[in-house]
């Protein structure tokens, strides 16, 4: 361990804890934590940790009842409760803690509970995160010890006594698997939530399960025998999105050759799947807030109501939250679709699922793999990297790392083991300070043409041994990334114009970006 200088909590003496450990001074230590490189700073009493504990034979969660203050440069302060869903701290409107800093950057550092205590985690800021004037890009920060994020000082602190959820004593959610707690915490909701015909929110990044729970919601409702149908917001073009939802009348508008019911009505009796429904038109928030209360709708250009009877279950990648509060989405909306409101973690705030992920991935291959077919090494590299494009990445990659085991470090990103072995977590990690476009090394990279196993015959041969539709997959995803690399580095990494130049919206390049884990300077 390595003692630094530090000081005290505000305005207290400064504090060297080699030298002056007396019975009022904190001792501050940092040290490279056993695992993933993340440092731990360490108050010495044990009995403010601010950590999520199972108890009962892991039937129920201790979640601690933490706030977080913010002094923002001017002395004003900001407080926020931490619980299951980590807090987003930055500049940004979409953060939970907006900071009128012009030192913080837009998106500067995330906060969330964990079993080891409260972890702070730099986002790439521009004047990073420091704790006791060492810069982080990771670490635990014990209550009240400051934290310095632009301008403004962050401090975490108990607020009022614990509370306990239950947990699911089961690994699954329908096709959903975790062990983790904040899974389990999860599902535990899920299983009382799903028999209802409550109106459910999931929020999470692009690729943590989203549709995959939805799905799972549906199958254990009293709904399973009626349709499921899903309706992506942000892949429908935003003057098209009305008939899609409404449906409309004959002659509603050019080209509108007969009635059509749109899909509220197609989703009758069953569930409907509202995905990216942050992108909803401001206009047509209304409209689906009437309907959703109403339980009816008016077709485009038709006179008449007509009834529907589907349960909504609405997803989301951005902070909706936000959105109400900034104006961008309907708070009304809002709070009418959360009433079961479920923040489903990204990948790297569960890593404990990775094993038991990699390993349903392998048995669902034609013919079933199990772990130890995976290359020598794999498994901790996979622990390791941090996911961008969370579980749907990391089913991707094992999907090539069963073609291709030979190409393990360069489809993780990594070197090749030292002589003595152990790859260190860093080495799989995209270089925030990269190029034009960073990640390029990442799990998503595809395999390069020089290889002699990713490339022409040998390559097609060993797509050939997965089913169409998986190695369709495989293909359209590596094109999917070199495309989205070459023209973003076409166009000097400026989203805007690479959007235009793709013909897409700049909210799906923001989306292929996190899917494929890259990062456009
Ligand atoms: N918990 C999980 N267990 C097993 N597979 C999962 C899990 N979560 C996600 N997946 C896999 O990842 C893929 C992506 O999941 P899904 O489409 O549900 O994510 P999403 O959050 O809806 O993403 P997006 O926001 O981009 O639509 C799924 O096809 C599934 O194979």
């Amino acid at each position: 361990m390595t003692a630094v200088q530090q000081r005290g909590p505000a305005g207290a003496p400064a504090v060297s804890c080699r030298r002056r450990c007396g019975p009022r001074a904190r001792r501050f230590l940092v040290d490279a934590a056993p695992s993933r490189g993340t440092m731990a700073i360490m108050g010495d009493d044990p009995g403010e940790a601010c950590t999520l504990t199972s108890f009962d034979e892991g039937r129920s969660l201790r979640l601690p009842s933490v706030s977080v203050t913010v002094t923002l440069p001017d002395r004003r302060t900001l407080t926020a409760p931490l619980d299951l869903r980590p807090l987003l701290v930055g500049a940004g409107a979409d953060c939970d803690l907006v900071l009128a800093d012009p030192r913080a950057s837009r998106r500067h550092c995330e906060i969330r509970l964990t079993e080891q205590g409260v972890l702070l985690r730099d986002l790439g800021s521009k004047n990073g995160t420091l704790i006791r004037d060492v810069r982080i890009r990771e670490a635990f920060l014990p209550p009240r010890v400051p934290a310095t994020v632009g301008g403004s000082e962050i401090v975490v602190g108990p607020a009022g006594p614990a509370a306990v959820l239950p947990l699911s004593a089961a690994d699954a959610f329908g096709e959903a698997a975790g062990r983790s707690l904040p899974m389990r915490a999860l599902f535990a909701r899920l299983e009382r939530a799903a028999p209802t015909d409550e109106t459910l929110l999931l929020l999470g990044e692009s690729g943590t399960g989203k549709e995959v729970l939805a799905r799972a919601i549906h199958a254990q409702s009293r709904r399973k025998d009626g349709p499921f149908v899903v309706v992506d917001c942000g892949a429908i073009a935003p003057n098209l999105v009305e008939s899609e939802l409404f449906g409309h009348a004959r002659g509603a508008f050019t080209g509108a050759a007969a009635a059509r019911p749109g899909l509220l009505e197609q989703a009758s009796r069953g569930t409907l799947f509202i995905d990216e429904i942050g992108e909803l038109p401001l206009e047509l928030q209304p409209k689906l807030l009437r309907a959703i209360e109403g339980r009816q709708i008016r077709r485009l250009g038709a006179n008449e109501w007509l009834p529907f009877d589907a349960r909504i279950v609405a997803a989301t990648h951005r902070n909706l939250r936000a959105k109400a509060q900034d104006g961008s989405f309907r708070a009304d909306l809002y709070f009418r679709l959360s009433v079961v409101e479920v923040h489903v973690p990204a990948l790297r705030e569960r890593k404990d699922d990775i094993p038991l992920l990699v390993e349903r991935f392998l048995v669902a291959r034609d013919p079933p793999r199990a772990l130890a077919d995976l290359p020598p090494g794999a498994l901790p590299l996979l622990e390791a990297y941090d996911w961008p494009g969370n579980v749907r990445e990391l089913r991707n990659t094992v999907a090539r790392l069963v073609l291709f085991p030979e190409l393990l470090h360069e489809i993780l990103g990594a070197a090749p083991p030292a002589p003595q072995g152990s790859l260190s977590a860093e080495a799989t990690r995209p270089d925030p300070s990269g190029a034009a476009l960073s990640g390029a090394a990442s799990p998503g990279a595809a395999p390069s043409g020089a290889s002699p196993a990713g490339s022409g015959d040998a390559r097609l041969r060993r797509l050939l041994e997965l089913p169409l539709p998986e190695a369709r997959e495989v293909v359209l995803e590596e094109l999917e990334r070199a495309y989205v690399t070459e023209k973003l580095r076409q166009h000097g990494g400026n989203i805007s114009h690479a959007a235009d130049a793709m013909g897409v919206s700049r909210q799906l390049v923001h989306r292929l970006l996190q899917r494929h884990g890259l990062r456009a300077r």
